[in-house]
């Protein structure tokens, strides 16, 4: 398939429906005529992919020449959502995964985001945690403490990290029931269509391997229906224990983001996105299969991430 191509900024793909054709728009922007003329046949190349991926709903994708512009318009998406849950129910619920998404958080700690954002009314999980202490330099609260949250002034009453002095089994348990208490004085949403949490902002990075959160490709946790939280002790990517949401909750968000950066996700993320008929692996690829039930994905790729070519033999995939 062909290359996802880099659009400016402010010029992206969107998929309103199943049913609609893809739209795709250019913001009134600054970039020069030229850019514009260029990036519309990009982007009507990009909402192709991105439309043979048979996105349900709305999903975007958003492509950047460089990290640094991602991280920009990432900081304004979320600040966004921040603004309008808070307008309509109070509140802001938040679920970060681990890697270098939480890097792309930076731009939120400084102006305007620092200033302008209401930080009291955020409430922070995780998508996936690894089963070691807090202060662990694999664990995912301490990346995201060091690089976010002691940068802002999010309530330490409204962090939500699991209990690193239990077995990863009861860290999941236990992770679970504390949502579900959320769930039942309505702190965290729900859905409309089954009992799962609601959160306002899923935040996933993808493995070159195509998973999202800890949930890795053909493991049985993507099977899982009835569970919210649940824990692998099986990680290809280490370390081995970890607790994860799973693709119920994941899917049952109103908004997931999917940050994909570096050549090394390029293969993953255009499986992902736009499927391969050669490749039968691309449907039990986890990343192709958040796919939320009534809510919106946007993709954030720089270009490198979108430069994945069709691949010319099969032996040159990545271990999918
Ligand atoms: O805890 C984890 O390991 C993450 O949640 C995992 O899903 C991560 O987001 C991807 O592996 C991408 O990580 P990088 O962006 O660092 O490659």
């Amino acid at each position: 398939f062909p290359p996802i191509p880099t659009a400016s900024p402010t010029v992206r793909a969107t998929r309103e429906s199943s049913s609609s054709p893809l739209s795709s728009s250019s913001s009134a922007s600054s970039s020069s005529p030229t850019r514009r003329g260029n990036c519309h046949a990009e982007v009507r190349q990009a909402a192709e992919m991105a439309a043979s991926g048979e996105f349900k709903n709305k999903s975007e994708l958003r492509v950047f020449e460089s990290t640094d512009e991602l991280a920009t318009d990432l900081a304004e998406y979320i600040s966004q959502l921040s603004e309008n849950s808070v307008k309509e129910s109070g509140c802001f619920t938040i679920a970060l995964s681990g890697g270098s998404v939480i890097s792309f958080m930076g731009k939120l700690c400084e102006a305007p985001y620092s200033k302008t954002v209401d930080w009291t009314k955020w409430y922070v999980f995780w998508a996936d945690e690894r089963a070691v202490a807090k202060n662990h330099v694999d664990s995912n609260y301490k990346l995201t403490k060091d690089a976010f949250l002691s940068k802002v002034s999010i309530l330490n009453s409204h962090v939500f990290s699991i209990n690193d002095h239990v077995t990863v089994e009861d860290a999941a348990g236990e992770y679970e029931f504390a949502i579900r208490q959320l769930v039942k004085i309505r702190t965290v949403g729900v859905s409309e269509r089954n009992d799962c949490p609601r959160f306002d902002l899923i935040l996933l990075g993808i493995g070159p391997d195509g998973h999202v959160a800890s949930l890795f490709p053909h493991h049985p946790a993507l099977e899982l229906k009835e569970e919210w939280v649940t824990y692998i002790t099986d990680s290809p990517k280490p370390p081995p224990e970890r607790i994860t949401f799973t693709l119920p909750v994941i899917n049952s968000a109103s908004n997931v983001v999917i940050v994909a950066t570096g050549e090394e996700k390029a293969m993953a993320a255009n499986l992902a996105i736009a499927g391969s008929k050669e490749n039968s692996d691309s449907s039990s690829l986890p990343a192709r299969m958040v796919q939320p039930t009534d809510g919106k994905l946007v993709w954030f790729l720089d270009s490198a991430a979108a430069s994945a070519r069709e691949v010319s033999n099969g032996g040159s995939e990545n271990a999918m």
